[in-house]
């Protein structure tokens, strides 16, 4: 039984942290234990246009501890008046990589997205033959489609028309959360991949709704039945290079989720690892955590992977980490897997 792991230091390939306040608070716990993240541009108001992206990750570097070895990887939001030509500009200045896409209400922050796709083709036939990925929030917002729905009708009726009209196109399917979407991706070539957080591994929407209602477990997309974490712990587990790290950890104050309209999103930057570790372990496939966390995203990016290392040790004793995390006058709650965790996370040069 392995009980001692050393691994490329891994890398976000999705992440919020938020302005102010917020972005000191949480920045820290992810440039402890990532060499790297993707950053989601949904402030208020969004990252739309390369010079705010520059300013954002001068904030965001002004938030890294010394001695803490972490690059952000900007992203810029898409809208309908997106231009092209700033987005193109930002990404051969090596700035800018990658665009996202919301669909318009379909998730915190949301209202500038995409209502029609057909409105950004321009914008994303250049990212094509610039080769700078979309990365999708793949969840129509229809409101006769169920919600438990939303991520395969996206599939169906946006996603794949997309992938067919514009073959060239680098996409990311961000958190997928459903075995039709691991399926899609596993089913794709070298242009599509698909980032799974810490939390879709480890629950499933019974965590949110049997025995009261948790707000904590609350992200979109939402958690859905057994079967499909299963799926996705399978894809996850594969080894299969289009299946990498995303956390999607999305810092709300406690208030704001323990509330009659709580927000989405699920804060694990703090523990990530350590979870990850023990799902790979249930898995019987610790070997495979340095893939999806360290080595799959890196290769879709074209980056090297980071040069250090982490260790992992599993210890008897539970590792501690705090429930919550002080933002000023408020706290935000830290992802609570449902059990103790035993893994150790040391960074090492
Ligand atoms: N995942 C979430 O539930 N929330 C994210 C937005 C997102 O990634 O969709 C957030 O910004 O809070
Ligand atoms: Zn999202
Ligand atoms: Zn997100």
């Amino acid at each position: 039984m392995t009980t001692d792991l050393t691994i490329t230091r891994p890398d976000d390939m999705h992440l919020h942290l938020r302005d102010g306040d917020m972005l000191k608070a949480v920045t820290p716990h992810t440039s402890a234990d990532f060499g790297r993240a993707i950053i989601m541009p949904n402030l208020v108001p969004p990252v739309v246009h390369t010079e705010q992206a520059r300013a954002y990750r001068e904030r965001i570097m002004a938030a890294v501890p010394a001695g803490h070895a972490f690059e952000p990887m900007m992203t810029l939001y898409l809208t309908e008046s997106t231009e092209a030509d700033d987005v193109i500009a930002g990404a051969k200045d090596g700035l800018i990589k990658a665009v996202k896409l919301y669909p318009a209400g379909a998730t915190t922050n949301s209202s500038s997205g995409v209502r029609d796709v057909s409105k950004v083709m321009p914008v994303l036939e250049k990212m094509a033959d610039a080769g700078l990925p979309l990365l999708v929030h793949g969840e129509v917002t229809n409101a006769e489609i169920d919600i438990f729905d939303r991520e395969k009708v996206f599939i169906e009726t946006v996603l794949d028309p997309l992938r067919q009209a514009l073959p060239e196109l680098r996409v990311v399917m961000e958190h997928i959360t459903t075995k039709d979407g691991a399926d899609y991706a596993a089913a794709g070539n070298e242009n599509l991949a698909a980032t799974i957080t810490t939390h879709h591994l480890i629950i499933n929407r019974n965590h949110i709704l049997v025995g009261g209602i948790k707000p904590h477990y609350y992200c979109l997309p939402v958690a859905k039945r057994e079967e499909h974490r299963l799926a996705l712990r399978a894809a996850a587990v594969s080894g299969d290079p289009r299946f990498f790290l995303g956390t999607d950890s999305a810092p709300h104050t406690t208030s704001a989720k323990e509330s009659a309209c709580g927000c989405a999103g699920i804060y694990s930057s703090i523990n990530t690892m350590s979870c990850l570790a023990q799902v790979f372990e249930e898995e019987g496939a610790l070997d495979k955590l340095e893939a999806f966390a360290s080595l799959n995203g890196a290769a879709f990016y074209g980056i090297q992977p980071n040069a250090q290392k982490m260790r992992l040790t599993k210890q008897d004793e539970p590792v501690s980490y705090p429930g919550t995390v002080v933002v000023g006058d408020e706290t935000v709650t830290v992802f609570d897997p449902g059990y103790p965790l035993h893994w150790k996370v040391e960074n090492l040069g």
